[in-house]
């Protein structure tokens, strides 16, 4: 399967000077208007915005008030952008703006801090560390799909964000973490998002210096945070990490394969505080959007619950190991979920050298926008691109198909660390749902497409039956 993508809002670019890059330049994108430019279409409809832009040409300008920014819309461009000619487009404004949560987490960096970053944390999500985590990902999972309420409007969102990050805190700093840690990343992961999409849209910068509940909520937790990130990790530098225990030991016990260099405690907290950022709604999205789908096409949910059946059958989940050839049809929801509604919609580079792009010049210090969602919803690049048919996954032998404009988890470079992670922890918790569950959408139910700095559902409620007792397999 091909791939390639990462997330984050458009706004707060940086004004590159006048080109003097060779090349063609980009017509002007339609739907602006004198002095604002785009900007009051993308506050209106991100997905607007995106559809117009796209339409327009593989690179056109947007106005983002005085400044200008590149939209780019064809894979093969993209490819040179996050593959041939990643160093010539490093991360722009979005990323950066996230610094006061994550500091120099590998998301926000470019270049040789990058590519140092990326060797050092590269073994943390091998296939063989993941399993190591996988029995308490599961143990959560059960938990959860056991507890969900029955025939009562339910909003997924929240409690499976807070599923996500029990686990992501359980796998880093091992099985016994305290409940108050838990309830403190519970707490904080909502708020730092929130907060993060705030900024994300904040042209001016000003935000984060304002008294405002969001951004007092936000220093509280991330001291609170910070305080007890560092007195595991100073403790564990001090006394030693556990040789393979949780992800955190992982990370202060790895090193650099081409230096022999190792994180420090700052660079540590750092990519802790990455992992739990860039892991939790993206998954949690992921797994609300499949459950939507899933509840409005029976014959597929029909088609998961029996293939699920056949590879539970009388056995407990703690014994099974969901394999690369299992729940094909499963898995190719997920691929469809992953396609329509890909969590990092829009996403931003900066061009760190006047270039060019499939002919068109791009000056230094310009900022670049791009689209999965724009991309995978393409007539051009998938027909019928807003329907959910998880059989164009399939080839007419029954193989897999790929498509080179699909790129939810990115591409090259700066590609998702946590694919596999989150691959198995949706797919987990989406066998266990349909196992035990009947899905049914809510009459409250009023879904929505809320593209802040992921593109997750918004009042979207299901209604969950237990499954008639003849076919289940409790337990
Ligand atoms: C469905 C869920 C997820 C989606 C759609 C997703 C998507 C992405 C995308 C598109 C990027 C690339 C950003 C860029 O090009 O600048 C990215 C980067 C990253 N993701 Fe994910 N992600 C998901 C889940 C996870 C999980 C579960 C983890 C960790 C356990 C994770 C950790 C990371 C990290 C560390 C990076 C930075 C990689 C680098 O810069 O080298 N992600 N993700």
């Amino acid at each position: 399967m091909s791939t390639a993508t990462s997330p984050r809002t458009t706004d707060a670019v940086t004004t590159p000077r006048t080109t003097t890059a060779p090349g063609k330049t980009p017509g002007l994108a339609p739907g602006g208007v004198p002095v604002l430019g785009h900007l009051p279409m993308i506050l209106r409809s991100r997905f607007e915005f995106i559809e117009t832009v796209r339409n327009a040409g593989p690179v056109t300008r947007v106005k983002l008030g005085p400044k200008t920014a590149y939209f780019v819309n064809d894979y093969e461009l993209l490819a040179q952008i996050l593959v041939s000619d990643a160093d010539k487009f490093v991360r722009g404004i979005h990323f950066k703006k996230m610094r006061n949560m994550v500091g120099n987490g590998v998301v926000t960096t470019s270049g040789d801090l990058h590519r140092r970053q990326r060797r050092i944390m590269l073994p943390s999500f091998s296939q063989r560390r993941l399993a190591m985590h996988l029995p308490v990902m599961r143990q959560i999972m059960a938990e959860f799909v056991a507890s969900m309420p029955e025939r009562q409007p339910y909003d997924l969102m929240g409690p499976v964000m807070g599923v996500g990050c029990d686990i992501v805190t359980s796998t880093m700093l091992g099985e016994k973490t305290p409940p108050e840690v838990l309830r403190l990343v519970r707490e904080a992961v909502p708020v730092f998002v929130e907060n993060a999409a705030i900024q994300a849209v904040d042209v001016t910068g000003v935000y984060k210096h304002l008294p405002t509940k969001s951004n007092r909520d936000f220093e509280r937790l991330l001291n609170a945070f910070n305080e007890y990130m560092y007195s595991v990790i100073d403790d564990k530098f001090r006394n030693g990490a556990g040789e393979e225990a949780g992800l955190l030991d992982m990370l202060i016990n790895a090193t650099d394969p081409e230096t022999g260099e190792k994180f420090d405690r700052t660079e540590v907290r750092d990519q802790a505080a990455t992992i739990l950022l860039a892991s939790t709604e993206t998954t949690a999205n992921t797994i609300s959007w499949a459950c939507y789908e899933l509840a409005r096409h029976p014959r597929i949910f029909a088609e998961c619950r029996a293939e699920i059946d056949a590879l539970v059958k009388d056995r407990d989940w703690t014994d099974i190991e969901i394999g690369r050839h299992d729940l094909p049809a499963l898995k190719r929801v997920l691929f469809e979920a992953l396609r329509m509604y890909p969590s990092s919609y829009l996403l931003s580079r900066q061009a760190s050298v006047d270039t060019t792009l499939g002919g068109y010049a791009i000056p230094k210090d310009a900022a670049i926008l791009y689209s999965h969602y724009g991309q995978q919803r393409d007539e051009r690049n998938f027909p019928h691109g807003d329907e959910f048919d998880p059989d164009r996954w399939l080839d007419k032998d029954g193989g897999e198909v790929t498509a080179s404009a699909f790129m939810p988890f990115g591409f090259g470079a700066y590609r998702c660390l946590g694919e596999s992670v989150a691959t198995l922890e949706a797919t987990y918790c989406l066998a266990m749902m349909i196992q035990h569950w009947d899905f049914a959408l809510s009459d409250f139910s009023e879904p929505k497409m809320n593209a802040t700095i992921t593109l997750s559902p918004k009042d979207l409620k299901f209604l969950f039956t237990k499954r008639a007792e003849s076919g289940a397999h409790d337990e």
